[in-house]
């Protein structure tokens, strides 16, 4: 599973906002369709390598894009069959239907399959779950290699609802722009390889893929505090901040300070008694405070959320400090970074719908922080609007503790003095980065071992 780094993610509405632009500055929705159509074609000859080849279409727009793939792939001397589900319901495709030479054959339970599929069903404008008949005519197809057009047909591309694709590709082409079903499970799961065709819409950017991210060099100039300075403090489980102190100082901090530990995960690693916080908030060289790993919800962790509040510091909020921040958090002007799991975000935003992209969009402007709504499909959002979706990270970080080093992390991105979305989002690509480097066995005090 791969996904191109950042590129734009576009929503089914700014999918047709885009087409409309298009549209105004000269280029048809017909030019649109031949230049997917093409793409199409050309993925679609490099898989089947000479093989037979059978194409798939829908009634809309997205059969339309098979229809247009079959004739060009045909005239290049391929193998090529269509098979539809129903007539065309669209003018372009019912004008790409007439331009196509070919039979059509009725795509049911007797269609013969070949060694390469172009499933050109239904893309971003599914409005419910494919009827269980042709998700059965469609499993049969499973052993054959699958190219998906646009979306895997059943799919909701805006990763809204979570119906999950009966055919899932080898490789599925997106058109344009990735959409958020190509970064959101389950659908994510179902698209394989997902490759980028540039058909000549021009994408807003707000929404992206993770960039790739090359760690960032110190200047030759720096010193301990100008890396940044990062203050911990430990709640009554200290083993998980001190993998924070320790993925902080790993992930580029200068300067670590672990408050409320016995222990030091490193010698590097400053340790102070809790008494000493207070004062540690007021020292101008903490760059980055994070508070979270290793405290249970309840008062004691509410004074301490309250004490960084004020403090003003940038700040990673983490677990049950996110709960705690929140009443005040929207109020208050600094910098934070929020990083709930799951089960965190539905306890802490009950009422949020849409997609988890939605979702997190929603409560980096309730809270005016950045949200690292995590799992295998983590979305970074900020309160302007920005999202980075991180999809396929790493599965070798579903293990415990892991968390605690990605707050670590994010401390020291912030408290370089950046913007604190960016920060995140370096944060992220660190933290998978090292998941991929590990791999097998991973346990989550690798990810701070040099
Ligand atoms: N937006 C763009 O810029 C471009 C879009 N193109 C293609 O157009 C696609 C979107 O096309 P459309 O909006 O026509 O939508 P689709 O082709 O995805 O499907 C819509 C059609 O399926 C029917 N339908 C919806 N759910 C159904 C279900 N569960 N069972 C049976 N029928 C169902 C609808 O009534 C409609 O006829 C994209 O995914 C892409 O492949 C390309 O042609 C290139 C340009
Ligand atoms: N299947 C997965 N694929 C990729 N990343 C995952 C997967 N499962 C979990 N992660 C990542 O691992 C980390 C787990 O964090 P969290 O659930 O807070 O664990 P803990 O509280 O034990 O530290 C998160 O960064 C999450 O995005
Ligand atoms: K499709």
């Amino acid at each position: 599973m791969s996904i191109p780094p950042d590129a734009p993610i576009l929503t089914g509405a700014a999918m047709r906002e885009a087409e409309a632009a298009c549209a105004i500055q000269g280029t048809s929705l017909s030019e649109l369709m031949d230049h997917a159509g093409a793409a199409v074609a050309d993925t679609a000859w490099r898989m089947a390598a000479g093989a037979p080849i059978l194409i798939l279409c829908g009634p809309g727009n997205n059969g339309g894009d098979g229809y247009v793939a079959a004739q060009m792939l045909a005239e290049r001397g391929a193998n090529a069959r269509v098979a539809a589900l129903a007539e065309p319901a669209t003018k372009l495709a019912t004008a790409a239907r007439a331009r196509w030479n070919g039979p059509v054959e009725t795509l049911d339970e007797q269609t013969k399959p070949a060694p390469l599929i172009v499933d050109a069903l239904f893309g971003v404008g599914l409005s419910r779950p494919l009827a269980d008949g042709l998700a059965a005519t469609l499993r049969r197809f499973a052993a054959s290699r699958i190219l998906a057009v646009d979306v895997p047909s059943g799919a909701d591309g805006d990763g809204a609802k979570d119906w999950v694709p009966p055919l899932p590709a080898d490789v599925t082409l997106a058109l344009g722009a990735l959409k958020p079903a190509h970064v959101l499970l389950p659908t994510a799961a179902a698209c394989g390889r997902v490759l980028l065709a540039p058909i000549g819409i021009s994408a807003n950017r707000a929404m992206r893929s993770l960039p790739a991210i090359r760690p960032a060099k110190p200047r030759p100039d720096a010193h301990k505090f100008s890396r940044g300075m990062v203050l911990v403090f430990a709640g009554p489980m200290p083993g998980a901040a001190e993998l924070t102190a320790a993925a902080a100082l790993r992930a580029g901090a200068g300067y670590v300070v672990l408050d409320g530990s016995e222990r030091a995960p490193f010698a590097a690693i400053i340790v102070e008694g809790e008494d000493k916080f207070g004062e540690r908030l007021d020292d101008p060289r903490v760059g980055a405070v994070v508070i979270g790993p290793g405290f249970p919800a309840g008062d004691e962790l509410l004074f301490d959320v309250e004490a960084v509040l004020d403090s003003g510091k940038p700040l990673v909020l983490d677990a049950a400090a996110i709960a705690a921040a929140l009443p005040r958090l929207s109020e208050t002007p600094c910098k934070a970074i929020l990083t709930p799991h799951e089960g965190e975000f539905a306890r802490t935003f009950p009422q949020l719908y849409g997609s988890k992209i939605d979702r997190a969009k929603a409560a980096a402007v309730r809270t005016q922080a950045v949200v690292v709504y995590k799992g295998a499909d983590t979305i970074i959002a900020a309160p302007d609007g920005r999202v980075a979706a991180a999809w396929p990270g790493s599965p070798w970080l579903a293990t415990a503790g892991t968390g605690d080093v990605l707050a670590g992390a994010c401390g020291a991105m912030l408290a370089r003095g950046g913007d604190p979305f960016d920060a995140a989002v370096a944060a992220v690509g660190w933290h998978i980065a090292r998941g991929q480097a590990i791999g097998p066995g991973l346990v989550a005090d690798d990810l701070v071992r040099a």
